[in-house]
């Protein structure tokens, strides 16, 4: 045999463990190392009294044995004061034993309301609220382990115990849904149904039994269980007599009765009896068949054969094959989804992405995953044929886009799913889709392949690998060539789900939970728009007919609020990249690459203040400068100082004060003012301006256009526009 199973260390809590099973737990787990809470409310079996004699004798027995051990009074109803006890005296608690228990037996026209009551608060309530109060601290220490005592009364029925077995038989379900709630914490619950003798079977058992059935007889599997070696959660066993068996669900193979959308009779339920109740060929489920049925009510009668044939995985995947799905959009659908991926009117190029009436209003390239993701929405929505899916455990693993034209700004797009393969990682599922858009002439706009990381999912003997999937690839190991930042927003996740993906993940913390997280997290798609944009914003200056493709892995989560660093090094036409989580350092996005267009101008612009040799602009202001000061009547005109703004490329290139405030009225001078603030700041590219000032661009149409901003006392820039034109006539 192997080492001992140790659990120095570890608190444990045993409800009920003044005497029989509980006793049993309490002492074994004691004599291995575990500290324990001895919990007894020393009441009869009835639930009547009270006495902290029976807690008192096994703490005493633990101690002289040189264990530790404290004991604890309280009802199983106050579960807040045992596990308060756990803490105040050993500082953690990893076990939690719900054993305590009464009984009030009466055939089940004799139950009263109190009968009932009793034995469910006890019971089913008790082992809720001590658990409750437990988990918070079994999830930040990512360790726990709880028994939940159920009993073959429950399991079977039991004459003359209707309340306990109702109660039993909850305890079954809370542990069922305990075990998968807690699995990404390391929180392991399972369920025994014991016969042993004690206080409670003395009642329906001859006393030789009681005698003979030993709760140390029990006790084995129980400390098995709460070991950290222990291997299954959300198992059920049924024990005794130190014998030890597994017990589980089995499903009958069934039949579907249905034919096309027509609801089945009695009568034929009667006649194919023989079929429902079949246990040949059963299956022994885990979890209910959800999945199964839904892919059934998109079949008919005669195909129903097919669905429980034994297929290979592969050929269910390729007979799957749902119809295109149309995507209709207007601008409006892009303008929502780039405020989604962080562009904000704070950003000098907003008005390209947010303005559908700028001149240059272009879609963001990483929009193109949105049509592709809502046919995944319509053609997954019973599933993959064979392979059932639990919805809190997926993630989004890996994402490729590929670009065959710039996005169209509104359309009809159609796009046809695949599931090409399904990877076996181990800790869980890859499942590559494939999805190809095309426009309403049947055109070819895009491809994209995204790869959905099921947790748990693994180990099933498929393929590691597929010839199919794209790739990621691993940057230059220089330093980063450019890095760009940008905090989302607390709402970021809010906000993208109008795009599409309403997984509860990113908006529902009960949900987000159930997956294993402590709060709702960021659509990978969200943080993959904004580093695209960081890629294209720095290599291409935001020019979107550029991108050619994207390729990405999501190797840990983001929060909505927190900061993404994306770093980029430029090879050829390839910017390599990842994002980091500012706030943990964490890399989010990895493997990652940008395709340009053969041909890009890729370099980095370097463009500063200052750099302003080729600007057109300058030769105006300084011919500006020239006439203003010589015209007495243009000065009078206005008091206030105009601060330029020259972008070129995007960036700002150069600035100009125009200064008409006594007494330097009149002046114009680069860079910032050099008395007193700016009363209003104009930004304008250097083309524009040029526009502005020979009489191409009328001021409205520039300001309305997005084409000059204006900022601070925007009323004086109708009274700059003036002088302008009249300085204008002169150039
Ligand atoms: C039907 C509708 C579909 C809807 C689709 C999407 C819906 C969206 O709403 C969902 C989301 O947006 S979720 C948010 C974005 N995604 C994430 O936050 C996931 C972050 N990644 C992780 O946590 C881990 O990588 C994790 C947990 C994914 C993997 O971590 P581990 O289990 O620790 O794996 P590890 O030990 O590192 O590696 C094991 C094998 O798996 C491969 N692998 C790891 N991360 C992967 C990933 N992200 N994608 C693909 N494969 C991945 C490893 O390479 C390794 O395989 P191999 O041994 O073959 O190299």
């Amino acid at each position: 045999m192997a080492g001992q199973l140790r659990f120095d260390g570890r608190v444990a809590l045993v409800t009920g463990a003044g005497n029989g099973l509980g006793k049993a737990y309490a002492l074994a787990l004691a004599e291995r190392g575990a500290a324990v809470v001895v919990n007894d409310l020393g009441g009869d079996i009835k639930g009547g009294g009270k006495s902290s004699k029976a807690a008192d004798t096994v703490v005493s027995e633990i101690r002289s044995k040189g264990g530790k051990a404290v004991a604890n009074y309280d009802s199983v109803e106050e579960g807040e004061k045992l596990v308060q006890t756990a803490l105040e005296n050993f500082g953690r608690i990893d076990i939690v034993i719900n054993n305590a228990g009464i009984l009030r037996d009466k055939s089940f026209p004799r139950i009263s309301d109190d009968d009932w009551d009793i034995i469910q608060r006890v019971h089913l309530r008790g082992s809720f609220l001590v658990t409750r109060a437990a988990w918070p601290h079994l999830r930040k220490q990512n360790y726990g382990r709880i028994i939940m005592t159920s009993s073959t009364s429950g399991l079977y029925g039991n004459f003359g115990q209707a309340n306990y077995a109702a109660a039993k038989m909850g305890l079954l379900g809370l542990s069922n849904t305990l075990s998968k709630e807690g699995e990404k914490n390391n929180i392991i619950c399972n369920t025994i149904a014991p016969v042993a003798g004690s206080r409670l079977t003395q009642t329906v058992m001859p006393q030789e039994l009681v005698d003979a059935l030993k709760p140390e007889y029990v006790a084995p599997l129980v400390v098995y269980l709460c070991h950290e070696s222990c291997p299954v959660s959300g198992k059920l066993f049924e024990l005794g007599a130190g014998w030890f068996s597994q017990t589980r669900f089995e499903r009958a193979k069934g039949a579907l009765l249905r034919e096309g959308n027509d609801f089945v009779k009695p009568e034929e339920v009667r006649d194919n009896w023989e079929k429902i109740t079949d246990f040949t060929n059963s299956d022994k489920p885990t979890t209910g068949n959800t999945e199964f049925l839904a892919t059934l009510l998109s079949s008919s009668k005669e195909e129903a054969p097919k669905q429980t044939e034994k297929r290979s995985l592969k050929e269910n995947i390729q007979s799957f094959q749902p119809p295109p799905v149309t995507f209709k959009y207007t601008e409006r659908e892009a303008i929502l989804y780039a405020l989604g991926v962080g562009v904000s009117t704070q950003q000098p190029d907003y008005l390209k992405f947010l303005f559908e009436l700028s001149e240059d209003f272009s879609v963001l390239p990483t929009f193109g995953v949105i049509p592709a993701f809502d046919t995944m929405m319509n053609s997954l929505h019973s599933g993959i044929p064979g392979f059932p899916i639990d919805p809190t455990r997926i993630l989004h693993g890996e994402q490729y886009l590929e670009l065959y034209k710039p996005f169209p700004k509104s359309g009809a797009l159609k796009s046809t799913l695949r599931v090409v393969d399904i990877l076996d990682k181990g800790s869980g599922a890859l499942i590559l889709y494939n999805v190809q858009t095309v426009d309403e002439k049947n055109e070819p706009v895009a491809f994209n392949q995204f790869g959905t990381f099921v947790t748990k999912a693994g180990n099933f003997g498929g393929p590691k690998s597929s010839p199919e999937a794209r790739l990621t690839a691993d940057p230059p190991s220089r330093p980063p060539d450019a890095t760009m930042s940008e905090k989302t927003s607390v709402d970021q996740a809010a906000l993208y789900r109008l795009s599409g993906d309403r997984n509860p993940l990113h908006i529902d913390p009960s949900f987000a939970a159930m997956g294993g997280f402590a709060q709702p997290i960021l659509h990978g798609l969200c943080s993959f728009g904004f580093a695209v944009r960081h890629v294209m914003k720095t290599f291409a200056d935001n020019d979107m007919t550029k991108f050619k493709a994207v390729k990405v892995r999501f190797s840990k989560p983001v929060l909505p609020g927190q900061t993404l660093q994306t770093e980029m090094w430029k090879e050829a036409n390839r910017i390599f990249f990842r994002t980091k989580v500012v706030e943990n350092g964490n890399v989010c996005i990895s493997g990652a690459y940008v395709d340009l267009k053969e041909g890009s101008n890729t370099s980095q612009k370097t463009v500063t203040k200052g750099n302003n040799d080729s600007l057109q602009s300058d030769a105006i202001f300084e011919e500006m400068a020239r006439q203003i000061k010589s015209r007495s009547d243009l000065t009078a005109k206005i008091s206030a100082i105009f601060f330029w703004n020259i972008t070129k490329n995007g960036k700002v290139a150069n600035t100009w004060t125009i200064d008409m405030k006594s007494p330097k009225a009149g002046e114009v001078y680069q860079g910032q003012p050099r008395t007193g603030k700016a009363d209003c700041t104009i930004t304008i590219a250097d083309e524009n301006f040029m526009s502005l000032v020979t009489g191409k661009l009328a001021p409205q149409q520039a300001f309305l256009s997005g084409k000059l901003k204006l900022s601070g006392n925007i009323m004086l820039a109708q009274k700059l526009g003036e002088i302008l034109n009249a300085v204008q006539a002169k150039l």
